[in-house]
Parts: structure tokens; sequence; C-alpha cells
């Protein structure tokens, strides 16, 4: 079948499709919409492949070692700054393929500047995700229901309300439509995260993603989520969660030298050839 090479992998259910292209010369040359409509149709659930998003794996040259560009666009195909799910699963796929040493940290170059990966002793892929900003306090919306929400920028943006329900029946309801959300402060749209408390320093969330709609699991949107219940906490750095979604469990340290590292899972399911 003539076309290009895809793989399919997921983190938590958070879930891609991978698009090895090293030296650009498969989809490189397409333009912008050329690219958003290549990745609508590849994300497509029923006429595609099915996914969240797409990863673009792009070698960059050899500068600082840094060696791999993420380029990440999500469902709609438009593009975003960075994907915590998806740089796990692209640096699985590396290893998998043996262009990267899993026993090295993998400096992934992205839109939000280059994020370090290391492998865990039980096979869990671990994220350097950066600095948090802590934006301060705006408002969502589902239906006539209104929440105050934490404004936390991991490289993207990300409101985060604390609900008392999760449930599908509750005021977050099924959450089939984007959160109404104060568009002076989300210029370019924003991933609203719904939080419920588990106990100490575990909570569970949900999550409508821009671009993507309600996702299983959002990488970014877990780490957002742990600061903003440490901040509610009084804790800040030196804090960790455990971050429940749909599609599993991350966990999310804030390090005392203010930094968010993320510990997930990183599955690649399939591999395959499409003309899409
Ligand atoms: N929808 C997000 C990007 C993907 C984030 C999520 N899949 C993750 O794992 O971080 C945005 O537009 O900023």
């Amino acid at each position: 079948m003539p076309g290009y090479p895809f793989l399919k992998g997921h983190g938590t259910e958070n879930d891609f499709v991978l698009l090895p292209d090293h030296d650009g010369s498969v989809h490189g040359g397409l333009t912008d919409e050329e690219m958003a409509a290549r990745v609508r149709a590849l994300c497509d659930r029923r006429a595609g492949i099915g996914g969240d998003g797409v990863l673009r794996v792009v070698r960059r040259g050899a500068d600082e070692g840094v060696r791999w560009f993420m380029d990440y666009r999500n469902a709609d195909g438009s593009v975003s700054e960075m994907c915590g799910n998806g740089i796990r699963v692209f640096a699985q796929h590396l290893f998998d393929e043996g262009l990267a040493d899993p026993r090295e940290p993998l400096p992934v170059d992205t839109r939000d500047g280059v994020k370090t990966i290391t492998v865990e002793a039980d096979g869990q892929l671990t994220v350097d995700m950066g600095v948090p900003q802590v934006l301060g306090e705006t408002k969502v919306a589902v239906g006539d229901h209104a929440w105050p929400a934490q404004h936390v920028d991991m490289g993207n943006p990300h409101a985060v309300a604390f609900v008392e329900s999760l449930d599908r029946h509750g005021p977050v309801g099924p959450l089939l439509d984007e959160p109404d959300y104060d568009h002076a402060v989300y210029p370019a749209g924003v991933n609203v995260e719904f939080v419920v408390r588990r106990g100490d320093g575990h909570v569970a969330m949900r999550v409508h993603e821009r671009g993507s709609g309600e996702t299983r699991s959002c990488g970014t949107g877990a780490c957002a989520v742990a600061v903003a219940a440490a901040v509610a906490d009084g804790r800040g750095p030196g804090s960790t969660y455990r971050v429940d979604l749909p599609g599993g469990t991350l966990t999310i340290a804030w390090t005392a030298d203010d930094r968010i590292l993320m510990t997930g899972p990183a599955v690649v399911v399939a591999r395959g050839t499409t003309g899409l």
C-alpha cells in the first residue's frame, strides 16, 4: 500500500499517532493548513487511525546533543507548545527503535524548549517539565455552573477548577462542549481541568483539552493540577501529588528548585502504513 509509516501509542490512554519524519522529507513540505488537514484525517476515530493528537518525529542538528524535535498537533490540527503524555510516548518510540539510549537522559526539543526524559527502574518515564507559572485566579463555567479557576502555564495554558464531583451527571457534566472561559486571559484557547481531592497529596481530575475535547488524560494538565493543589494546600515547591485520571495515574513532583517532574507510563501499541 503506498503511503507513509505511522505508529500508534498512548500515555495513560491519551493516544497519539506518531509520524517518523526524521529529515522532514515525508511531511515537512506540506503547508500549515495541509498538515492540519492531514492531522485531522489521521486522528479521526472512524475514518482514520484515531488519536488525541499527532507527534511528528523530526531529527534536529546535533547542536548541544539535542537530536530530536517533537512536532505536536492536537486532533483538530492546531499546534500546541507541549504535550506531556505525548513526549513520553515519543521517547519510548526512540528507545524502542534504538534511536536513543534508555540508560541516558534524553533531551527532546519542543515548542516550549528542551525537555529531558529519564527511565525509572519500573519502566515508567519521568519528564522534567520545567518551571510552572502560577498566573492568578480566573473563572470557568459549564452551562449555568461556574467555578473559580487557577491559571497555570506549563508551556501551554491551563485553567484548574476544584469541584465537588467529577460525575458526568453532576455540574461538570459530560464535557461534550468546550467549557466557557475568559478569552481575554486565554486568547489562544485553554485546557480546562476539573479536580476533586482524594486525600493528602492525592487528587483526581477530568480534562477538556484545547483542540482535542475531553481526553482520558493530559500530562501538562496533571502538572497544572498538582501545582494548583499545592498552592491551595499552602505547600508549593517540595511537594508531590498523585493525580488520578480516567486513563490512569501520573505522579507529579514539584521539586525544591521549582521544577515539575512528571512520571508515568508510555506504550507503543501498533505500527503501519497509511495513505491518509
Ligand atoms: N491540548 C493541549 C496539548 C496536549 C496536551 C496533553 N495531551 C498533554 O499530555 O500535555 C494544548 O492544546 O495545549
